[in-house]
This record gives structure tokens, sequence and C-alpha cells, in this order.
């Protein structure tokens, strides 16, 4: 049986190099950055005032002193130098004109609109928000492959950039398989089940930064699967299918691309063993076996990293756990079990504390309860029982 690590190393190497493409940049939420981002201007471009006021010469506005008004400064116009012995009247984000070197916060004034009392002396430079404080023009604001977040979205438009260079999302042809599907929300016949893995994988792909180009519900006929499976791919990055990959007499997935090319190899992992890599014509393809907590284990441990990689970003690391109960785990295979999180308590150990999200161990099947979980719990193949305190990987869900 291949392992984890050799069958993820095996999906990486489908990966292409990252495209990128312009987006504007109030678009771009969640999208990796292709170029460094530096700023076009010095922010703030100007020195300006941080509070509502009355900029002033420190030297002239001594506790009690009483200075003529010369001007009235609004945000969003350019004064004239302060008039030697005056004050001006200024607004918060408005120029500091020329000469003031302190801003005197209206509260400690008698708020004079003709002359005003200052009744606080300022410190130099009180109040003065100085032009380039926050970056210079030309400064590096974020790197290539940096995630957007709101706030970064808000640095690149502050620094003067309307449009982003990020990586191009890979395109990905979801694909779930089996006679037996109806989509929710039609009737079902005896045997029949609703397709949840179309939603399950369309979701994560989604999730990991990807695109869904296509959605196929497809039957188990091989011949009409890899014609569905052909047209649709062309000119995506990544087809993913789920079922029909074990040994079964109607295993499509398998009937159609094994003697295509495409690798199926028994995986040591719990669920998810049954998997298949390669590519359809020129287009990768991973093979899911068609269990939903298969599905969904399958994806963190390979099409997730997969994706990360077209996208240019490293794979994500399972972060050190505790297990808070004991469970079994299946001799030679990696255990992946769906877990809940407890909050650390007080006084309690610094890693997070996980118990087993559904009793009897990680059925693959039980998709529904997989809702209640809220990452997974990595188990080496080695480790046949998890004793309460040991400690385990832990794979966050997604947000
Ligand atoms: N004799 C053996 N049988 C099986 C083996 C084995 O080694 N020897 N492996 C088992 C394991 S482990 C897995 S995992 C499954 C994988 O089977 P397939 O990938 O061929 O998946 P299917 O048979 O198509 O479906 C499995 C299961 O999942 C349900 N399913 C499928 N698609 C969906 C969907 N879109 N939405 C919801 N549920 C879905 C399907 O009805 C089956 O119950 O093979 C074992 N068998
Ligand atoms: O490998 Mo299967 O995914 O155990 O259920």
């Amino acid at each position: 049986m291949r392992s984890v690590v050799e069958h993820r190393a095996a999906a990486l190497t489908l990966a292409g190099a990252p495209r990128s493409e312009q987006v504007p940049a109030a678009a771009a939420l969640g999208r990796v950055l292709a170029h460094d981002v530096r700023t076009l201007v010095d922010v703030p471009s100007f020195t300006n005032s941080a509070m509502d006021g009355y900029a002033v010469r420190v030297a002239e506005a001594a506790a009690g002193a009483i200075l003529p008004v010369s001007a009235d400064i609004p945000a969003g116009v350019f004064p004239a130098p302060l008039a030697p012995g005056t004050a001006a009247r200024i607004m918060t984000g408005a120029p500091v004109p020329q000469g003031a070197d302190a801003v005197v916060p209206r509260e400690v004034t008698d708020d004079g609109l003709e002359r005003v009392r200052v009744t606080v002396a300022p410190a130099p430079g009180a109040h003065i928000r100085l032009a380039g404080e926050d970056a210079r023009a030309g400064d590096l604001v974020l790197g290539a492959g940096t995630v957007l977040t709101p706030p970064r979205l808000a640095a690149i438009a502050g620094a003067g950039h309307a449009e982003v260079s990020v990586r191009a999302r890979p395109r990905v042809v979801v694909v779930s398989t089996g006679d037996e599907l109806r989509a929710p929300g039609e009737e079902l016949a005896p045997g029949q089940i609703f397709d949840s893995n179309s939603t399950l994988m369309a979701a994560l792909v989604e999730q990991a930064g990807g695109e869904v180009a296509a959605a196929l519900r497809l039957g188990d006929d091989p011949v009409a699967f890899l014609a569905a499976v052909e047209t649709a791919s062309a000119g995506c990055d990544l087809i993913l299918t789920a079922g029909g990959v074990s040994v079964g007499a109607y295993d499509v997935v398998k009937a159609a691309l094994a003697d295509a090319g495409v690798e199926f190899v028994p995986v040591a992992m719990q669920p998810g063993k049954p998997q298949g890599l390669g590519r359809v014509g020129r287009v990768p393809i991973a093979c899911l076996p068609g269990n939903p907590v298969s599905v969904a284990a399958s994806f963190t441990a390979f099409v997730e990293p997969l994706l990360r990689t077209m996208l240019g970003l490293p794979a994500r690391e399972p972060e050190a756990a505790v297990a808070g109960e004991g469970w079994v785990s299946p001799p030679g295979r990696e255990q992946r079990i769906p877990v809940v999180i407890e909050p650390p308590v007080p006084g309690g150990t610094a890693a997070p504390v996980v118990r087993p999200a559904t009793a009897g161990g990680s059925r693959s099947h039980l998709g529904l309860r997989l809702a209640v979980a809220e990452g997974w719990a990595i188990v080496p193949p080695d480790v046949q029982r998890v004793e309460a305190g040991d400690s385990v990987g832990l794979m966050r869900f997604l947000p």
C-alpha cells in the first residue's frame, strides 16, 4: 500500500505552474497575490491633523495664550502657511499648514471662531500625523503569495491600486458517480440516495481557492462517463471524481480510466483507501472513494494540497492536539477521524483537546454526522489504540 505522504507527493506532481490574472482590488477577497504590491504614494501623502482643533506654533501657544484664528482648514483642501502669531481651525485629516508644529484639540480651548484661547499648552508635534508615517512611496505593502483579507485589500486600495494581480483560481470539474444518485429535492425510488458528494466537493473546492467549472452527476456506464468528463474538462485544471474506485463490479471510474493511464492504488489511510490519480488528456484527475467521509478526508489529504500548489501556496500542516478520550485506530493505516475541538480550559494543556465527533470511529458513510465535526485527528499507521492524553495530529476544517 502507498503511504499518505507518497500519495500526496504523487498528487502534487500533477500541478502546473500557477497562472495569474488582473482583477479589481475590491473583488479580490480570499485571492492569492501573484506579485508584490508597493505603495504608489507616501501614506499619509501629506502631514495632517489627528484631531479636530487648532494648528499652532508651540512657541506661541502657552497655556492661557489667546491667538487670532487666521484660517479654517477642512479635510480635502491644501492650506496657505500659518500666519505668525495666529492659529488655524483644522479638522481631522486636513493638511497641517506649513509653520504649524502642533494641533491643540478643541476640547482644551474655548472653541473660539475669531480668536481662540488655549487652555493646555501642546507638546511639539502633538496630534500631527507625518507624511509617509505609514509607508513611503515604493515601500513593499504585501508580498506575492499573500492571501487577501479585508485589511490587506484596504492596504492595496490605500496604496493607490485599483487592480491587483492574483493567482488564477484552478478550474475544477467535480463529478459524482453512481446509478443510485438523485439530486436533493427529487423523489427517491427504493435503493436510491441523495447525492451529497457533489455539494461537498464543490464547496471544498471553493474553500480551497478553486472555482467549480462544472458539476456532473453521472451513472455507472463507463463509456458515457468518459465522454462526459472529456467534454466538461476541456480547458480546466483538475477533474475530481467521487465513487466508483473500489473493487465492485460496477466501479465506473476505474472501468473507464484504469486502461487510460490513470493509476488506481490502495493508500494506507482510513477512510480513503482506494484512490486514483492521473490525467484525462492533459487535465489532472483525482479519483476519490465515494463514501462521503472518505471524500472529505481524501480531499484534505490530497486535493487541498494539490489546489494550494496550483495557487503557489504551501500545504497546510497539522497542529499538535491531545486526545480527550481513547479510541481505536486501524493497524497499518493512517487514521483520519472526525473530531470536535474543545476550547482550552484554564490551567489545562496548551494544545487543543479533541474527541471523536461520532461514536464508533470514522465510519466512512456517516456523512450527516460529519457535520458536527470541526477537524480531523490524524493517527499514525503504527498506532492501534489512542489513549486519553495521547498526542495526535489535528487538521482543522477551514472556517
Ligand atoms: N470488496 C471490497 N469492497 C470495498 C472495499 C474493498 O477494499 N473491498 N473498499 C471499501 C472502501 S474502504 C470504500 S471507501 C468504498 C469505496 O467505494 P467506491 O469509491 O467505489 O464508491 P461507491 O461504491 O461508488 O460508493 C461508496 C458509498 O458511497 C455512497 N456514495 C457514492 N456517491 C455518493 C454521493 N455522490 N453522495 C452520497 N453518497 C454517495 C454510495 O452509495 C456507497 O454507499 O468501497 C468499499 N468497498
Ligand atoms: O477507505 Mo474507505 O474510505 O475506508 O471507507
